[in-house]
């Protein structure tokens, strides 16, 4: 008779229950003694509650958490107890090495990585981290003609009668994969496969968060079967080109005189390592709202400097549009926190303020309010196209001017020449900093932000030498979901074709 009860199924997925209980308990991070955001006095459960208070309204709670300038613990909703470092800690954050600080520990955390991707092994196995650092980065020069044909095949595909009459036309903005090569990167299956598998990642990570943990291996799998069609598709399209490829390198091999195989088994692109069709990222907001005449002007003096063709030097001339880019990706980055990192280390970390964070804890910096710090950005709120051109060239009152000593005398003229460089330099679109997180900062920066920086330019180049813009009444608003920030997905901007002077 007992032992009747105790195989019945209720009991057992009781004491399962309290099994996974017990043990999540002995595995949760031991939480230090710092002040939650969210929570109230008088709270019964006050991380529970401030997880919801937070969920509700990130935004605020971040704010809260950056004007302590202290560490500080921020529960949210799927994304559990993260601890928000001050920007003087950001320094500390960075010089963890991995075995301290895990950044993929996190990254798989955040994207649910052991489900979401169809074969988790690839991320787990940094190869591709490399292959844009060492291949990817130092091509960008040969890329560049082959990107901006890609850009301008975009528009004129995407927009359609826009392209062709001289009539205002309401469009919206798009964002397409190019990353395999010709005639891929335009077949309309592996795009719309491509941006398909690039929304489900967000998606479906976001969704497993919110499913009780021991429940996430039986339903993740349903979760995510978007994610393997899509990917499935992808590669079954892939798959014929690489063999075709890996064919003719054979024959090649075989026969190296043929150097004509060579070319057809090795375009320029990234099934070749060689990238040749990327991502446009799309991303046109700060153009809508700004048609800029000096911007448009910039691009026309470059481009005919350069006798009608872009290169690698010339988008590195494109100072003004540079820095308008980087000026709205301070704004509207869609990623709030930054610089997510779990300790890893046995015995946990102490930081700075003298706090130790036991092995498990989740850290990260407040990116949204510290690109919003009115004591690096003067007039924070507003967009300020030209804030980063006008700091390059010295006509800036903000951090980093140009000093103003004419001293001729060689030494000086050198030291004169670096210290304009360096400073230069650091206003660039791709260049970190700790108070500029778009692209994250220290050893795991982004390695792609050199690659997207050339193509936004290409991308916007085009689009500013091609159309006009109609300005909008306001600027259309994202939202907020949890941590992460939306853009206005379904808004449109106005546009017709430019009238070439
Ligand atoms: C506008 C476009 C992009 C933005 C805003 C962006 C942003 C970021 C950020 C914030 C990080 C984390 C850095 C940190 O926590 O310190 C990151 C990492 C990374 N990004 Fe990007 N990224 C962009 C484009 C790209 C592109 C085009 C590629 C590849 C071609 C790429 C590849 C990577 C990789 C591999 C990592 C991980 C680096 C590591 O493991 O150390 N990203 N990116």
């Amino acid at each position: 008779m007992l032992s009747q009860l105790l195989w019945h199924p209720a009991v057992v997925l009781a004491g399962l229950f309290v099994v996974w209980f017990v043990v999540s308990l002995l595995r949760r991070p031991r939480l230090p003694n710092t002040p939650i955001v969210g929570s109230r006095k008088g709270d019964w459960f006050p991380l529970l509650q401030a997880q919801c208070r937070n969920t509700r309204d990130f935004k605020t709670a971040l704010e809260l958490a950056y004007a302590e300038a202290r560490l500080i613990l921020v529960p949210v909703a799927g994304e559990g107890d993260i601890f928000i470092l001050p920007l003087a800690d950001i320094k500390f954050i960075t010089d963890q090495p991995d075995s301290v600080l895990g950044f993929s520990e996190r990254a798989f955390e955040i994207f649910q990585i052991d489900y979401t991707f169809p074969d988790p092994t690839i991320p787990r196995v940094p190869l591709h981290e490399t292959l844009f650092r060492m291949k990817l980065t130092p091509q960008i020069g040969s890329l560049v003609p082959d990107l901006a044909d890609e850009a301008a095949w975009a528009f004129d595909t995407h927009w359609g009668s826009a392209t062709t009459d001289d009539g205002w036309h309401e469009v919206r903005e798009r964002g397409q994969p190019r990353v395999v090569g010709l005639p891929f990167c335009r077949d309309p299956e592996q795009v719309n496969n491509g941006m398909a598998f690039a929304i489900d990642i967000p998606l479906t990570s976001t969704l497993i968060k919110l499913v009780w943990k021991p429940l996430r291996p039986l339903l993740a799998p349903l979760i995510t079967i978007p994610n393997r069609l899509h990917t499935r598709r992808f590669r079954k399209i892939l798959i014929s080109e690489i063999d075709r490829r890996l064919r003719d390198y054979d024959k090649h091999q075989r026969d190296p005189e043929d150097n004509k195989t060579l070319a057809e088994a090795q375009p320029n692109d990234s099934c070749s390592g060689r990238s040749r069709k990327p991502k446009p990222p799309a991303t046109l907001t700060f153009i809508q709202s700004r048609v800029s005449d000096e911007i448009h002007d910039e691009i026309v003096s470059v481009l005919s400097a350069h006798g009608g063709a872009w290169n690698k030097r010339a988008l590195g001339q494109l100072e003004k549009l540079d820095s308008a880019i980087r000026e709205s990706a301070r704004l509207s980055s869609i990623v709030p926190i930054g610089l997510g990192r779990t300790v890893v280390a046995r015995d946990g970390v102490m930081t700075p303020s003298g706090v130790h964070l036991s092995r498990g804890t989740k850290t990260s910096v407040a990116a949204y309010c510290i690109m919003r710090d009115e004591t690096a950005y003067p007039g924070a709120e507003t967009f300020t196209p030209f804030r980063f051109s006008d700091q390059r060239n010295g006509n800036s009152t903000q951090r980093g001017p140009k000093t103003d000593d004419d001293d001729d005398d060689d030494d000086d003229d050198d030291d004169q020449k670096k210290a304009d460089h360096v400073r230069r330099a650091r206003m660039a679109l791709p260049t970190t900093n700790p108070d500029f997180l778009v692209f994250g900062y220290g050893r795991h920066a982004c390695p792609g932000r050199f690659f997207a920086a050339a193509e936004l330019k290409l991308i916007l180049a085009h689009a500013l030498l091609s159309y006009e813009f109609g300005i909008l009444p306001r600027k259309p608003e994202g939202s907020w979901v949890g941590i992460t920030r939306i853009p206005p997905l379904q808004a449109t901007i106005r546009i017709r074709k430019r009238v070439q002077a």
